[in-house]
């Protein structure tokens, strides 16, 4: 098994005139895979909700070498925007290679507030836009045995404290997409689904979300960019990063879940959590 699972080898060249959209590229992960697919000559269309932020990640884009950059600007809060984001693609490009779901609305790190509103905003951003674009692009990915690729967490496979209503959502993500993995097997639908699964990265975000409450390393933002590119031109079910971060935590969770439960506990300087948002307990 593993010298038959082995074989396919990334090359950057597989990239080269492809047609692509990330979502969440004005900053952090997302903005770094932009890079790399302007790097590799894909064509990009990128979106967030920050308009200068996007056209300055467009411009580099283009100096990088991507054959074609654009933006569009707007909130996954609204469904009618994330379907314009891949009628753009199709405007622009006239068909889809790969769909790279990657933003997340803004959450806190903290005890659960019991914001039964925010939560529900969340879902929509995080977990029903993904399902929304997906919607519609999969007629593209079809015609090109395309892929899409969803960007989650190791808090999307593993219950992590002070993110609630977040790892509410990535599971949600794990359940959609891989059921829906199984269903394009059975029907012959060619368009390969990979969840990212990603541990603690140094995006400027998360690290000023956990502060000094995790004693814990974060992983460089570009090379886990890379990875996860990698991960959805080898048309990958699953892709970890970093592996040590993901693998080992995700072995002990079906069988020593107490164990991992409070070693994760224990990492944590809980007196350290910004102001008090404490009030459900
Ligand atoms: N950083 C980490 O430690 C980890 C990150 N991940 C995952 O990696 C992915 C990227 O994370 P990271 O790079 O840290 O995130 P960032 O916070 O750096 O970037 C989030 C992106 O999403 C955009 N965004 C925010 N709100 C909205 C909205 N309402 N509508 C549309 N776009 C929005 C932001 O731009 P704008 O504000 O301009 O809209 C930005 O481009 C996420 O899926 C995250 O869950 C997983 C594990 C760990
Ligand atoms: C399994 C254990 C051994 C390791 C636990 C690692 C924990 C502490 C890591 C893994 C996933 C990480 C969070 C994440 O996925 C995304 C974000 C969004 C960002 O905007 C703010 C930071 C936040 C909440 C990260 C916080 C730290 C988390 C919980």
């Amino acid at each position: 098994v593993y010298f038959y699972s082995g074989g396919d080898e990334f090359k950057p060249e597989l990239l080269k005139g492809k047609r692509t959209i990330v979502t969440g590229a004005s900053t952090g992960i997302g903005e770094q895979m932009a890079y790399h697919l302007a790097q590799m000559g894909s064509h990009v269309l990128i979106t967030a909700r920050t308009e200068e932020k996007l056209k300055k990640v467009v411009a580099k884009c283009l100096e990088l070498g991507a054959p074609s950059a654009h933006y569009i600007a707007g909130s996954m809060d609204d469904m009618v925007f994330a379907e314009s984001v891949v009628k753009k693609a199709e405007n622009l490009f006239g068909g889809l290679d790969m769909l790279i779901l990657n933003h997340i609305g803004d959450s806190y790190y903290n005890f659960f507030n019991g914001d039964i509103k925010s939560v529900r905003k969340l879902m929509e951003i995080n977990f029903l836009s993904y399902v929304t674009m997906t919607v519609a692009a999969l007629p593209m990915l079809k015609d090109t045995n395309g892929s899409i690729v969803v960007v989650s967490s190791i808090a999307g496979k593993i219950g992590v404290p002070f993110v609630v209503p977040y790892s509410a959502t990535k599971f949600a993500l794990d359940g959609f997409f891989s059921s829906l993995r199984q269903e394009f097997i059975l029907k012959d639908v060619n368009v390969s689904i990979t969840l990212c699964i990603i541990s603690f990265i140094n995006t400027e975000k998360a690290l000023k979300a956990v502060g000094d409450v995790l004693s814990y390393p974060a992983a460089p933002k570009e090379e886990c960019a890379l990875e996860i590119i990698k991960g959805g031109v080898l048309r990958q079910w699953e892709m970890y990063y970093k592996y040590e971060h993901t693998r080992i935590p995700l072995l002990f969770r079906d069988w020593a879940p107490q164990l991992l439960s409070s070693f994760m506990r224990s990492g944590l300087n809980v007196e350290n959590l910004k102001g008090s948002n404490h009030s459900l307990y």
